[in-house]
């Protein structure tokens, strides 16, 4: 939905189902509505607040969880936790404004890395325009943590929720890439070629959204942190539909590619941490404008499905025949999809 409405009480959030989002739902519930300037509240990838629109949203990443400190260096793992957080901003079409960025480091390690991790949240945030605006720094008996903080403007901001049936399912990129590299560095192989890149400098597609909701006009958007699968669910529980994908369709990342089809499909779907955008728009819309995008930003947009009625997310076959998908993105209370 490009204008929106008035979010309403903060337990209507409408996430997918899993665990993760069943605590979620649990904070949201019973609290005070939400003031009439606050446009969009929980449930979506950003808030917006405030006159023309204020994106804020927060995104936390923990050693041990989301990087292991011996896959990266200091400055890319600032970068990544800074672009995580900022794609969060690409999602609903915001303009960045800047970050906040509170961290928690060992003390004996503090001079040297906290200057290093920040010089990576700060490289990231300025390439997309934005700048440092504050945070907070504190001692840690353990991990590093690094949690960013993200402001922007978003007059319309493109919301989970305004998808339409018969609309056309669209993802930006390649999907896969950085999850080839997490299962490469688990079972202690070699990554391949390209998915080191994709891990450590996601590129969050802050000016792409931007045109494309300028030139496109997507009736919703998400952007894929925790993989196609999951990610597509919340649109589809966000907008009252189905979401139907065709496997043949789904643009794999070359270091995600295995002999089996199946396989490839299942790590291209569930492994998150791309950062890719998955937008919804009305059948033609989008088509027109793909070259004109690749030659803007050298990052495909494809077609990938389209929306139908019922909910979930299903596979869908050149007849219109539907399977149960059955595979989940990633959950933090679960594990791995
Ligand atoms: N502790 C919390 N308190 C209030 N709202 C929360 C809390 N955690 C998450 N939310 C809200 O729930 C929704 C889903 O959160 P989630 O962290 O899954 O966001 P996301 O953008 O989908 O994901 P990701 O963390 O994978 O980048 C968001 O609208 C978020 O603001
Ligand atoms: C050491 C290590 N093990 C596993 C993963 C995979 N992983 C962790 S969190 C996440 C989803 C996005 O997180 P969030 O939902 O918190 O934004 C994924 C796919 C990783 N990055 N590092
Ligand atoms: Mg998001």
């Amino acid at each position: 939905m490009r204008d929106s409405r008035p979010p309403g009480r903060a337990a209507a959030a409408p996430l997918a189902p899993g665990p993760e989002f069943d605590l979620i739902r649990g904070f949201l519930a019973g609290g005070s509505a939400v003031r009439p300037d606050v446009r969009v509240g929980p449930g979506d990838d950003c808030a917006v607040v405030a006159g023309d629109g204020i994106a804020l949203s927060t995104d936390m990443s923990v050693e041990g969880v989301h990087f292991r400190r011996e896959w990266l260096s200091p400055a890319e793992i600032g970068w990544r936790a800074a672009a995580a957080a900022l794609s969060d901003l690409a999602a609903v079409a915001a303009r960045p404004i800047g970050i906040l960025v509170s961290l928690a480091v060992p003390a004996e390690e503090a001079d040297a890395l906290a200057p290093a991790l920040m010089a990576g949240c700060r490289e990231a945030v300025e390439s997309v325009g934005g700048t440092l605006l504050g945070g907070d720094l504190t001692r840690s008996p353990g991990p590093v943590v690094i949690d960013v903080t993200v402001v922007g403007e978003a007059p319309n901001p493109v919301l989970r929720s305004g998808a339409r049936m018969g609309d056309e399912v669209w993802v930006t990129g390649q999907l896969g890439g950085a999850a080839a590299f997490v299962s490469a560095m688990l079972a202690g192989e070699e990554p391949r070629r390209g998915a080191r890149e994709r891990f450590a400098r996601p590129l969050p597609r802050v000016r792409e959204a931007r045109w494309l909701a300028e030139r496109v006009g997507p009736t919703a958007m998400i952007d894929l942190s925790d993989g196609l699968a999951g990610d597509a669910a919340h649109i589809a529980a966000a907008s009252g539909l189905a979401v139907l994908l065709v496997p043949e369709l789904l643009p794999v990342h070359p270091a995600a590619r295995s002999r089996s089809r199946p396989r490839t499909v299942r790590a291209a779907l569930t492994g998150g941490e791309d950062y890719e955008l998955c937008l919804t728009a009305p059948t033609g819309a989008v088509a027109p404008h793909a070259d004109a995008f690749h030659a803007a930003f050298g990052v495909a947009l494809t077609c990938v499905g389209r929306t139908g009625g019922g909910d979930g997310v299903w596979w869908v076959d050149a007849e219109g025949h539907r399977t149960p998908m059955e595979l989940g993105g990633w959950q933090h209370f679960r594990g791995e999809a």
